[in-house]
């Protein structure tokens, strides 16, 4: 691998391969923003060591947590008081931009907050304009997305709020999550259409209750009331949405992947995975050393509904690149204020390696046609690093650009996939 491409690897066979994959990306950063609202320090144990997990503890440095490092996990500390200006690197990670300005708030700094130039495409006014209505003083340029300063007064008064949460369900994750710390906690009432990405709200839920703190929901309405929160130990799962190209290889090549540690019950959005898999004719079972996957040859076009579980769209249209008929992916529109544009994106680069890819208002639409070798282009994106990834074991000179920006989830991506083929 140069350090600017990656020739894809092309399956020569069928394999059989064990992978492990790290930590929650959605899970370790909750862990951190809750374990510094908490009463008392928090082991986080199996967190992932990304680009976006250390942005998240590069901000909560800044704002006046700290944490240290142990042989298996990270000891977080709660915030301390302190004042004056800070800077908070976002790179272009979501859940930093959304779930650390309420945190500012919360404190007595004056916060400024901006990041990859891709960031400042990225929606945040609705959070924003939500966190000014809880009591926040928040200065920006108008454009919705960051640069942004939060200045801080010591505390939020909260108490019952609307916001859009449509572009992104990481708004209304951002109100709930910092909830037990608002003097009157906060009540949420959604406005707009369903946000996207359902389980991650569940994830959102479950972490403060295994904080202590006792959120409720009724319908598009949800409340979470102040709370002293406490969780001296929290154990991080594998990020099941990094399994999805390793899972996909499995059904491409006909061959069997077992991924170590997958939960049996979890919120995130790649357990959906099995259901796909299956439906798509694999051999797909679940047991105490984790999940195992039998790829079984050929599979019909799909026309899949997304919108829960946005993240998986670009592995899962390049899966589909390989179908037996067209596809349609649907309900996510809302990629388009992801990493990049990740519908145009998709769109074009596989078109580019020989697909017939259209961009719906909504989602896409893949017609399978024979591929041929080529760039494929990352825009900054891990996900489309991990999509080229897959393109490659059954096209031979797929090389993938800019393969290192796959290190804002899984820097050991590469090596993983490549002892994967063996
Ligand atoms: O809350 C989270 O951890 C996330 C929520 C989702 O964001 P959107 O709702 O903006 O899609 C998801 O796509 C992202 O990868 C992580
Ligand atoms: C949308 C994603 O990331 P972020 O947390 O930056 O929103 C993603 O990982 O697919």
């Amino acid at each position: 691998m140069s350090a600017e491409t990656w020739v894809a690897p092309t399956a020569t066979g069928a394999f059989d391969a064990t992978v492990r994959v790290p930590g929650s990306k959605s899970i370790t950063n909750r862990a951190y923003v809750l374990a510094t609202l908490a009463s008392g320090p928090t082991t986080v144990r199996h967190p992932l060591d990304s680009r976006d997990a250390r942005l998240m503890l590069g901000a909560l440095d800044a704002l006046g947590a700290s944490w240290r490092a142990t042989p298996d996990g990270v000891i977080v500390s709660p915030l301390t008081a302190g004042i004056g200006e800070v800077s908070v690197d976002l790179g272009n990670a979501g859940t930093v931009a959304r779930f650390t300005p309420a945190l500012a708030a919360l404190g007595s700094r004056t916060v400024r907050f901006d990041g990859d130039e891709a960031i400042r495409r990225r929606p945040i006014a609705p959070l924003l304009s939500a966190l000014r209505d809880l009591g926040a003083d928040i200065d920006d340029d108008g454009r919705g997305a960051p640069p942004f300063t939060v200045r801080g007064s010591g505390g939020l008064p909260g108490g019952a709020v609307t916001v859009d949460s449509s572009a992104s369900s990481q708004f209304l994750s951002a109100l709930l999550l910092a909830g037990p710390a608002f003097d009157k906690g906060v009540t949420v009432r959604l406005t707009g259409g369903a946000p996207p990405s359902e389980p991650h709200v569940a994830m959102t839920l479950d972490l403060l209750r295994r904080f202590g703190a006792a959120p409720e929901r009724d319908g598009t309405e949800f409340h979470v009331p102040p709370a002293t929160l406490s969780c001296p130990e929290y154990v991080v799962e594998p990020d099941l949405s990094t399994a999805a190209p390793f899972l996909a290889a499995a059904a491409l090549t006909e061959s069997t992947v077992r991924v170590r540690d997958w939960p049996s019950t979890t919120t995130q959005p790649g357990d959906w995975l099995r259901e796909l898999l299956r439906s798509l004719g694999a051999r797909v079972s679940l047991d105490a050393e984790g999940l195992v996957v039998t790829g079984a040859g050929g599979f019909p076009g799909q026309d899949l509904d997304l919108h829960e579980v946005g993240e998986l769209t670009p592995v899962v249209a390049a899966l589909l690149c390989f179908a037996d008929g067209p596809s349609r992916i649907s309900g996510v529109a809302h990629l388009r204020g992801h990493e990049t544009d990740r519908l145009a994106a998709l769109a074009t680069e596989l078109s580019g390696l020989g697909a017939r890819v259209a961009e719906t208002s909504d989602g896409l639409r893949i017609t399978p046609a024979p591929l041929h070798a080529g760039t494929f282009h990352t825009y900054d994106d891990h996900r489309l690093v991990m999509a080229g990834a897959v393109l490659g074991l059954r096209v031979p000179g797929v090389v993938v650009a800019n393969p290192a920006t796959v290190g804002k989830t899984f820097p050991g991506f590469v090596a993983t996939w490549e002892s994967m083929l063996g």
